[in-house]
């Protein structure tokens, strides 16, 4: 069967699936991710109809790190019979100012994507790895880079500007904004679900291990949390969110520390983990009774509904508010506490919504909808992809 293969490295996981590529279009065969990166590793994969092809468990320590797990899912992917690579399909967290669409990747692009690397070290080194791998395994099969960024390209200057001299917009210091396939995969599911707030102001709350939130209004983005990178915003596993950048210069200045100290204290250190000194997963944090850990989740929480209110000063007002990603899609303690804080936007959950799995979480008298939808960026990268080589072809 022809298939498509989509990859997507993230800050704790490395997602993949396989599409088969049919005249009816593109029909999930695979998917899975090696999880828990660092923490509790965990290969899985599973089949269209559920059935589980892999199920592997690492010690923290076999799979530490993200080229690790692409290593892992590298060796049980290249197993696998049945199907005729046609594309790669790539999710590449940082598209810088050039790229406001997905593109088919030669050298030349490869190395512009390169040039990305430090404003995204997390996730674009890790992005890039793989693209180089199938190249030199399969020269011939075409690989198409989807970004971050490209579905916050457009936003105005006013919004995307930061207030310093303005050579620096000009080389590219902006607000690009991240997490863009999974916004627009959701904006797209909430048409089908709710097409009429669809149509309106609409804050999705993007949370797992990285997180951010998006304002849409008619499903287009018009601000969200992160800026140049994907430090800013909310709180995340291991990153901070928003901090004052007189932080970074008293790090420097005052405590001696090298720009790559800096960088790995905020890339790797900081955040739920930095804070609580337990771990970086939301869900060890939620069993600890360690007051820091507790300390983390109030700070999560509470920079969630901050970041909120900024949203919906940005729409002028929400019609409703979607959960979604590994925190937003499957803790409704977290949901439940974060919708607390919407309450003076007119949200109301319904606990018995919220603690059952149901797709509509508030009551019906709540004046914002509150949604979880499950996200698929991998879905979205596969549609790019099969059109851009759609119209390479033709
Ligand atoms: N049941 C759960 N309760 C709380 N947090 C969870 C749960 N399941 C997954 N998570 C969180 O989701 C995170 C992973 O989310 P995911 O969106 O896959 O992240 P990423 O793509 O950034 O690697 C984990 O760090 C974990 O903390
Ligand atoms: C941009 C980003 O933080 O991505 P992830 O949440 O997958 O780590
Ligand atoms: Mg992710």
């Amino acid at each position: 069967m022809d298939a498509l293969l989509v990859v997507n490295a993230g800050s704790s996981s490395l997602k993949f699936q396989v599409f088969g590529i049919t005249e009816a279009g593109l029909v999930r065969q695979i998917k899975g991710q090696v999880g828990g990166i660092g923490t509790r590793p965990r290969l899985q994969a599973k089949s269209a109809e559920g059935a589980v092809l892999v199920d592997r468990s690492y010690e923290a320590d076999a799979v530490r790190d993200l080229p690790a797990a692409i290593a892992a899912a590298r060796d049980w992917l290249l197993t696998l019979e049945g199907f005729t690579l046609r594309a790669i399909g790539h999710r590449v967290v940082h598209g810088g100012p050039d790229y406001a669409a997905p593109v088919l990747i030669d050298a030349a692009v490869l190395d512009r994507l390169a040039s990305y690397q430090d404003l995204a070290p997390l996730h674009q080194p890790n992005n890039l790895a793989p693209i180089r791998q199938a190249m030199a395994i399969n020269p011939d099969v075409p690989q198409v880079a989807c970004f971050d960024t490209a579905f916050h390209h457009g936003h105005p200057e006013e919004v995307n500007c930061y207030a310093m001299p303005r050579h620096f917009y000009d080389e590219g210091v902006r607000r690009y904004g991240f997490h863009g396939l999974s916004y627009e995969y959701i904006a797209e599911r909430l048409g089908e679900v709710a097409p009429r707030n669809a149509r309106g102001g609409v804050i999705v709350a993007h949370l797992g291990s990285g997180a951010s939130m998006c304002a849409l209004r008619d499903g287009h983005s018009v601000e969200t949390t992160m800026g140049f990178t994907a430090l800013d915003g909310l709180p995340m596993g291991t990153r901070p969110g928003q901090l004052d950048p007189g932080v970074v210069l008293y790090l420097i200045l005052q405590r001696g520390m090298s720009a790559k100290a800096v960088s790995d204290l905020l890339y790797h250190e900081a955040g739920l983990k930095g804070l609580s000194a337990v771990s970086n997963d939301m869900r060890d944090l939620l069993a600890s009774d360690d007051p820091h850990a507790k300390l983390a989740i109030d700070h999560f929480v509470y920079r969630c509904g901050l970041n909120a209110g900024m949203l919906a000063a940005a729409l002028g007002g929400i019609d409703a508010f979607v959960f979604t990603a590994g925190v937003g899609e499957n803790s409704a303690p977290i949901r439940a506490r974060i919708a607390e804080g919407l309450a003076w936007l007119g949200a109301e959950l319904d606990p018995v919504a919220n603690d059952s799995g149901a797709t509509l979480i508030s009551t019906a008298s709540s004046r914002v909808a509150l949604y979880v939808l499950p996200t698929d960026e991998e879905l979205m990268i596969a549609r790019h992809t099969l059109a851009l080589l759609k119209t390479a072809v033709a």
